[in-house]
């Protein structure tokens, strides 16, 4: 990219640099022209586009290396190492057309379900061992392994059925006479046990909900187009509901989620066909992102006909996935051709090769120009930065070309196509939403989703929730809803599902909005600002960016000289931006929900608005001066020893001296700081984390509690944060079987209600542990 970059003359760099929307076709069509006569430029396409430099493609030497480390591992009973030998093996093993390759894939798979089973892995294992079936109906150690799986998990009539299967395509007698004892031993234990048998049917977890209300899209004067409700709508209710258009995983959870479905990958990981990059938790994410698996075997090949009509149908149901019923959007196809796509471009780029390669699917039938306009999606050309547009240029040439030569398509690459393609990535700029799933600690100890024994009685250990960024996707409709950083609407994501909940009652005609990433309590107002500029090139015209609200006042406000006055005392970075938001306050006599905000600006709005005169470093309320200089250094101070705090938590190695600095510094914090300062939330948060890691859980709960009341201060007291945060302080107070665990936990229930509706449970499966607690401080109150 850089040695493209580096090539094109300059003149031609600053005309691309300055161009408009109307110059676009003229400079992607004068770089091609250059790039055409460019070698490194070809030895580009080359390598994205070409199988014989597919350096992420398929190695049987590799695999067997992987496979071989996987058995050594295996005989020393070391399973985790061996599990991970064998994806690898998996990962690098070719599915090519021969026996050998086939046959090594299935053994693969099966090498692997053994481990599986020995770690008590019973379902990861049955699939694996259906997946070597698929691929080689009359293997006999993946009947025989299948069965044993079966067996453990209580499935018996259909582990006698792979036995027999196991017996009639077993070759030598040997094995024949060990499969039968073991199916006489089977059929022993179902009759002293007097199991029924009958199969275990798996218990689908219906999501379900649809939509129900009806939406307008409408164009507003700030904000261009938007979505507005067209009755009142109810907190809690869903509005939207869609799959992606595309959607690419993030570069960290490579090897931890689905590059499909981006949910957590289970132990039996199914790898790409043709590369060695992405894994997926199924056969049918990986069918749906890279297209269906070559099968040497055809159905009607005869092993099974000597076999009784019922085993036949059996084996039949078995070996026989319905590859129609499963839609191949051939998301990654194209990219594992030479170098993986994924590996070398930057995400936004992989993603405009993920629309492009629908449009290649229809090309023949639509030209480029409809297809983006039928996209739809606003872009932000005019506002990006100068580098921005030329690496688009150079981006949009480079997949137009490696995406002809990857899927051969006929494709005429001019100044049309590729001034498309620039605008699709600006399209990506805009509209790009940031997949996230919640992640708690103790989720990892929950066994299945169930909510089971959150932690152990010996360990104090607080149960947190984390926001993990999993993936990018683009969402057509979705791209409608404008920002705000005060959002009445709730966006979540289920596998690759976008839901779109109501978090407050909002009018018929209000605008229907949610939060592209910033938020009043977050960050200060400024920093909101920047943000939303820099990502998305737009400058913010939300509510909570032009009207007064508490949190962006006191966010990062200092305390008046006076102790016992409540006011505000603002620095210039901050005060430059709260100015014009207070000029526009509405002063009335009854304060109603304004009235903290009078209270910690009082006589700011003593003041005629015509002549307002608010300065840095006065406070707000008594218009005392306040020397910030000095505030300034006794808080960078205290932080420091914060900071040290943080740290000791992290490795957890904490001394008392680390926590007497820290519970110091936050007095200083409180001198210097107004009370609803972030920092000091934060500072309440660590020390009440550093008591309960000491064991001192008491204090741990008064610190938690006060961090919770300044976020109230900031968030309003039913925003989510608020329930995660209430969530630590549950797991602390059922420790201490304090009975106002109760409270805590009806308050996360509502609040995660309102954001998550019925999906809540599916979202935070620790939830319904909670809520068994509940139950036992009701019946205890009982008795
Ligand atoms: C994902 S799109 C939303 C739909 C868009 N308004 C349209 O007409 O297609 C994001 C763009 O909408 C506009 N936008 C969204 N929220 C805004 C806000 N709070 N203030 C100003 N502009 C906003 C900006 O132009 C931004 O680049």
């Amino acid at each position: 990219m850089e040695t493209l970059k580096g090539a094109i003359p300059e003149g031609l760099k600053q005309a691309i640099r300055n161009s408009t929307v109307d110059e676009l076709r003229s400079t992607c069509s004068s770089l091609h022209r250059f790039f055409l006569h460019l070698d490194p430029f070809h030895q580009m396409i080359t390598q994205l586009a070409d199988p014989n430099h597919a350096l992420c493609g398929k190695s049987k030497d590799a695999a067997f290396k992987s496979k071989h480390l996987g058995n050594h591992c295996f005989s020393t009973a070391d399973y985790a190492k061996a599990l991970d030998c064998y994806t690898q093996a998996l990962r690098k093993a070719p599915s090519g057309t021969g026996d050998m390759e086939t046959n090594l894939v299935a053994t693969l798979y099966i090498n692997r379900a053994t481990v599986l089973h020995k770690m008590n892995l019973f379902e990861e294992c049955l699939r694996d061992c259906t997946r070597a079936l698929h691929i080689s109906p009359s293997y006999a150690k993946a009947w025989y392994r299948r069965g044993k799986a079966n067996a453990s998990l209580g499935n018996y009539k259909s582990a006698i059925c792979d036995l027999n299967m196991a017996k009639s395509v077993e070759l030598s007698l040997s094995g024949k006479r060990q499969i039968e004892g073991e199916l006489k031993i089977l059929l022993d234990q179902c009759q002293s046990t007097s199991v029924v048998v009958q199969d275990k049917k798996n218990n689908c977890n219906a999501v379900g909900e649809m939509p129900q209300i009806k939406l307008q899209c409408v164009s507003m004067q700030d904000k261009g187009r938007g979505m507005v409700s067209s009755c009142v709508i109810s907190p809690g209710s869903l509005v939207h509901a869609e799959e992606p258009y595309a959607m690419i995983i993030l570069k960290q959870c490579r090897e931890t989620h689905c590059h499909y479905c981006l949910n957590d990958l289970p132990a039996d990981r199914v790898p790409c066909v043709s590369c060695s990059i992405p894994l997926y938790c199924s056969h049918q994410c990986q069918v749906r992102a890279g297209g269906h698996m070559f099968r040497i075997y055809s159905e009607n090949n005869g092993i099974f006909k000597n076999l009784p009509t019922d085993l036949r149908e059996y084996a039949a149901e078995v070996i026989q996935y319905s590859e129609e019923e499963i839609e191949d959007i051939t998301e990654h196809k194209h990219e594992c051709q030479g170098v993986n796509w994924p590996v070398v471009l930057p995400s936004e780029i992989v993603l405009a090769g993920r629309i492009l390669a629908r449009f290649l699917l229809n090309c023949t039938s639509e030209d480029i120009v409809n297809f983006v306009e039928r996209l739809d999606l606003s872009h932000c050309y005019k506002d990006m930065p100068a580098e921005s547009k030329l690496d688009s240029h150079i981006f949009a040439i480079v997949l137009l070309n490696s995406l002809k030569y990857s899927c051969g398509t006929m494709l005429s690459i001019d100044g049309v196509s590729i001034s498309q393609v620039v605008i699709i990535i600006s399209q990506i700029k805009v509209n790009c939403m940031t997949v996230v799933r919640l992640k708690s600690i103790d989720a990892q100890g929950l066994s299945g989703h169930s909510g089971e024994i959150p932690f152990q009685s010996n360990t104090h250990l607080t149960s947190t929730v984390e926001q993990v960024r999993v993936g990018k996707a683009i969402y057509k409709a979705g791209s409608l809803f404008n920002h705000s950083c005060q959002p009445n609407t709730h966006a979540y994501f289920l596998s690759r599902t976008l839901y779109l909940r109501t978090t407050e009652v909002v009018a018929a005609g209000c605008q229907l909005e949610l939060s592209y990433g910033p938020q009043v309590g977050l960050w200060d107002c400024k920093d909101r600002l920047n943000f939303l500029e820099e990502e998305y090139a737009f400058l913010c015209q939300c509510t909570g960016c032009s009207e007064v609200n508490l949190s962006d006042v006191v966010f990062n406000a200092f305390h008046c000289v006076n102790s016992n006055c409540s006011g505000a005392v603002l620095e210039s970075r901050v005060l430059d931006c709260e100015k014009q938001k207070i000029k526009h306050f509405p002063i009335t006599v009854n304060a109603g929900n304004n009235g903290e905000i009078y209270e910690a600006c009082h006589h700011v709005f003593k003041q005629n608005s015509a002549a307002l005169h608010i300065r840095p470093g006065y406070c707000l309320k008594c218009d005392s001066y306040c020397d910030l200089e000095t505030s300034h250094v006794a808080v960078d101070k205290a932080l420091i020893c914060i900071k040290r705090l943080q740290d000791a938590i992290l490795s957890k190695e904490i001394s008392s001296i680390t926590v007497s600095d820290a519970l110091r510094s936050l007095q200083l914090l409180r001198l210097y700081l107004h009370p609803y300062n972030k920092l000091i939330a934060e500072a309440e948060d660590n020390i009440a984390q550093a008591f309960c890691l000491a064991g001192e859980l008491q204090l741990s709960m008064e610190h938690c509690k006060a961090s919770i009341q300044i976020l109230e201060k900031l968030y309003g007291t039913d925003d989510i944060v608020i329930a995660y945060e209430l969530v630590k302080l549950s797991s602390i107070q059922l420790f201490l079987d304090d009975d106002t665990a109760v409270d805590s936990i009806s308050q996360i229930d509502d609040i995660f209600s309102r954001y998550y509706g019925h999906h809540a449970d599916l979202v935070f499966p620790y939830l319904q542990y909670l809520r068994r607690e509940i139950e036992k401080f009701s019946l205890k109150s009982l008795q």
